[in-house]
């Protein structure tokens, strides 16, 4: 947990137990029922404090490492007590197939809490929607149309037009340290941006300043998310001023996109349709089982942001991350790319689908940072794991971080070796529980497809028009890996680099990009 929290928390901490005795006794009853449920068999975990229960052991690091350090004391299903709300943390492929396959049913949900409630219209979005009909409409309107393989390679045009801007801006910067990170969300937001309104809009800036802003409050642990029950606090705290205010900012931007849309005088063909196009056709058709509002197609587009935007680009910055670290990967990955490049520049899209050391390098580094390293979902019905009783509505994390490095299925897990990817035929769609990046289950990553393609064609231009160093003879080992706190785990400070233009045969390659 970084320092921000940690100070917010202690003021609480103070605040709060003031406000609890100051209840009446009626109310302290009502907190005191999760504490009852600990006389049942519940998974092992640390003792409890009263009132503030496990808070104070997520203090120092990030919530993901201390629970993964945790987990080492009390098993890999394990329950602890953040404020009010109970948690159980899932940190073994055993435990999470349990939980993500055996009891999928059951815990097909994720607790709604304060952000994605007044961001995402009281949870009327994908990820956060209670397991039911609407979800399953909503979920089968991605699949089909929004995310589908023929959608993405629709988009083929808008990235490879992104990817080729993005390449000429670094080259012309010189060989001047640039801000890598910023440039990679940039374009990834870029990219999105079209294909969700056809076009990059006026308010973009403002409109990805708020998404980024809801990303790092969408975190769930926040004082706020772990005493529900205490309503003053989303006042004291200003977090629910705050989501007022960005929901009314993304409110506004996706009203205009969606009346700009509507009072469009000519039709798209199907394989011109953007995201919101796709979604007010839907509209207009109707044939599902509920009419879809303007603010459900809000809510879902918000997804397509916030769910899909910062997870792609984090991934192509820890990559270029590792592979700066260790130069003999970088090498490796570069060769092979260079190789299929030559003479051209560039490549289609299943070519370089088919570069396997670069898949391989791509799925080592969500190995070591799976962009979602604490994947929450929601008991539904009270169930029994591993002898262990898991009661409704109890909070459930599974930390893909932890799993990722369980030394039961990896040979030296910190180590970054894309090697060990080389042979194996790694499934991403979450039937191989000791590597879930992107979940598993019903709920498992609708956005896989349209992930890897901005993962992977950014990354194999920037491996192919430039070497990489790092600014003012900085040593490869001494550049910071430190992650932020957030939601999706990014760097902590962003990546500087020095670009060398690759230039094998003396002509300008990167002029080859427009006849791409
Ligand atoms: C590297 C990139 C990405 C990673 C690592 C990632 C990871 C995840 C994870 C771990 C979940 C939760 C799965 C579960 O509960 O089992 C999830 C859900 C989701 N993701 Fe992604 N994601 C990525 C990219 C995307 C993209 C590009 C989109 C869309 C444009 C997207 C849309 C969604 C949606 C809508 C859900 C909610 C699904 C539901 O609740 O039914 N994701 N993602």
């Amino acid at each position: 947990m970084d320092s921000q929290i940690f100070s917010l928390l202690l003021t609480f901490v103070f605040l709060l137990l003031i406000i609890w005795f100051l209840m009446t006794p009626q109310a302290r009853v009502q907190t005191s029922k999760p504490i009852k449920l600990l006389s049942l068999k519940l998974p092992p975990g640390p003792w409890k404090l009263p009132f503030i229960g496990n808070i104070h052991q997520l203090f120092g690091s990030l919530a993901h490492h201390k629970l993964f350090e945790l987990s080492k004391e009390y098993g890999p299903l394990m329950h602890i007590k953040l404020g009010e709300v109970s948690n159980v943390i899932v940190s073994s492929p055993e435990m999470a197939k349990e939980v993500l396959k055996t009891h999928d049913m059951d815990f097909a949900q994720r607790s709604a809490f304060l952000a994605p409630m007044i961001i995402s219209y009281g949870c009327t979005n994908i990820v956060f929607s209670p397991y039911g009909g609407y979800w399953r409409q909503l979920r089968k309107i991605c699949m089909m149309e929004l995310l589908s393989e023929k959608r993405v390679q629709s988009f083929r045009r808008i990235r490879h037009e992104e990817v080729s801007n993005f390449i000429k801006t670094i080259s012309s910067n010189g060989r001047s340290p640039i801000n890598l990170s910023r440039m990679i969300f940039s374009l990834t937001y870029g990219v999105t941006s079209r294909a969700a309104f056809g076009k990059k809009h006026d308010d973009q800036g403002a409109f990805i300043s708020a998404i980024h802003k809801v990303v790092e409050l969408a975190a769930g642990f926040s004082v706020v998310d772990m005493y529900p029950s205490i309503k003053v606090l989303q006042l004291l705290s200003g977090m629910r001023s705050k989501l007022v205010r960005l929901h009314k900012e993304t409110d506004r931007i996706l009203e205009s996109i969606i009346n700009e849309h509507r009072n469009r005088k000519t039709e798209k063909s199907s394989y011109e349709e953007d995201l919101v196009d796709v979604l007010l056709r839907l509209q207009k058709e109707g044939g599902l089982d509920f009419p879809l509002s303007d603010d459900n197609i809000k809510s879902v587009i918000l997804d397509m942001f916030s769910a899909g935007s910062d997870t792609s680009s984090t991934v192509v910055e820890w990559v270029m991350s590792e592979l700066l670290k260790t130069p003999s990967t970088m090498r490796k990955a570069q060769e092979e790319i260079r190789q299929l490049f030559k003479g051209r520049g560039h490549a289609d899209d299943s070519e370089i689908r088919e570069l396997k050391f670069l898949k391989s390098v791509v799925l080592e580094t969500m190995r070591l940072h799976p962009p979602l390293p604490l994947v929450p979902r929601e008991c539904r019905s009270s169930c029994e794991i591993a002898g262990y009783h898991i009661p409704v509505k109890t909070k459930v994390l599974i930390n893909t971080w932890a799993i990722g490095r369980d030394p039961k299925y990896w040979t030296e897990p910190e180590k970054f070796y894309p090697e060990r990817f080389l042979h194996s035929s790694t499934d991403l769609k979450g039937n191989d529980f000791e590597f879930i990046p992107f979940g598993a289950g019903r709920r498992v990553c609708p956005g896989i497809t349209f992930a890897l393609a901005n993962i992977e064609l950014p990354l194999a231009h920037l491996l192919y028009h430039f070497d990489w160093e790092l600014p003012n003879q900085m040593k490869h080992e001494d550049l910071d890996m430190t992650e932020a706190y957030g939601l999706v785990v990014r760097r902590k400070e962003d990546l500087f680099l020095v670009p060398v233009p690759y230039n094998p045969t003396g002509e300008n390659t990167f002029l080859r990009m427009d006849n791409w």
